[in-house]
C-alpha cells in the first residue's frame, strides 16, 4: 500500500470535513465509483468541489476556481496533466450548451463513460442531447448520482426502460448520512 496520492489526500481531506464539520454534495466515499470500469475518456456533468472529476463541465465560476486550484489544471483548451494517469479539462459552460461542442472543441468521438452529478432535472435532456449527438457508443457506461435522492425520477424511468439500456441500480446511502440513495449504472446498447 504505498503512499496516498496527493488527489487521494484531498478527497480524505473533504470526506472528514463533510462527516465532522459540514455536509456538502460530493459523491462521497461510500456511493463511489469503485464498481465502474475503467474508463478513458470520461465526462463529468458536474463538477462543484472536483470531488470526482475527469473531463468536466462547470458552469459555476466559484466552483470552477476550486478546481483550477486543487489540481493545478489551468482553464478550459489549455489541458494540463494534472496526474500522472489522467488530464483534467474543465469547461465553464451548461452542459446543454457544451455537449454538442465536445466533438469539435476536444475531438471527443464518443464517452467510455459519463458520470451524471448535476442538476437532476438536467439527467435526462442531457442523455437525450449525448445520444442524439452521437457521444454515445456500444458500451457506454453512464453512471448517475442521487436517483433516490433527492432523486431523478423521469431520467431512471427512461434508462430503466429504453431497450437501448441495461441498466442497475447501486444501493447506497446519500452522501455521509443515512438516508437511502445509490447510483444507476446504464450501459448503452446501441
Ligand atoms: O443538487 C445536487 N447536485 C447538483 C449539482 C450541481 C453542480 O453542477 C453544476 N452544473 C454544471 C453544469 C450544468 O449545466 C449545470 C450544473 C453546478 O454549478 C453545481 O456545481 C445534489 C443534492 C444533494 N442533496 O442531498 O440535496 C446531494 C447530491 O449528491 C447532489 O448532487
Ligand atoms: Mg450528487
Amino acid at each position: 500500500v504505498g503512499e496516498r496520492r496527493p488527489s487521494q489526500r484531498v478527497i480524505q481531506a473533504i470526506d472528514q470535513f463533510c462527516r465532522q464539520k459540514e455536509w456538502a454534495m460530493n459523491v462521497g466515499d461510500e456511493k463511489g465509483m469503485h464498481h465502474v470500469v475503467n474508463p478513458a475518456t470520461v465526462l463529468e456533468l458536474g463538477t462543484y468541489c472536483g470531488y470526482s472529476t475527469l473531463i468536466t463541465l462547470e458552469f459555476n465560476p466559484h466552483y470552477a476556481q476550486l478546481l483550477y486550484e486543487s489540481t493545478e489544471s489551468e482553464r478550459v483548451h489549455k489541458p494540463k496533466r494534472c496526474d500522472v494517469f489522467f488530464q483534467v479539462q474543465l469547461v465553464e459552460e451548461a452542459s446543454g450548451d457544451w455537449i454538442p461542442k465536445m466533438r469539435t472543441e476536444f475531438g471527443v468521438e464518443t464517452f467510455d463513460l459519463v458520470f451524471l452529478d448535476h442538476w437532476k432535472d438536467r439527467y435526462l435532456p442531457d442523455t437525450k442531447l449525448l445520444e442524439d449527438c452521437g457521444l454515445l457508443r456500444k458500451g457506454s457506461v453512464l453512471l448517475a448520482d442521487n436517483v433516490i435522492f433527492p432523486g431523478t425520477p423521469e431520467y431512471l424511468e427512461y434508462v430503466r426502460s429504453s431497450p437501448q439500456y441495461e441498466s442497475q441500480y447501486f444501493q447506497s446511502h446519500l452522501e455521509y448520512t443515512k438516508v437511502e440513495d445509490g447510483l444507476e449504472k446504464s450501459v448503452y446498447l446501441d
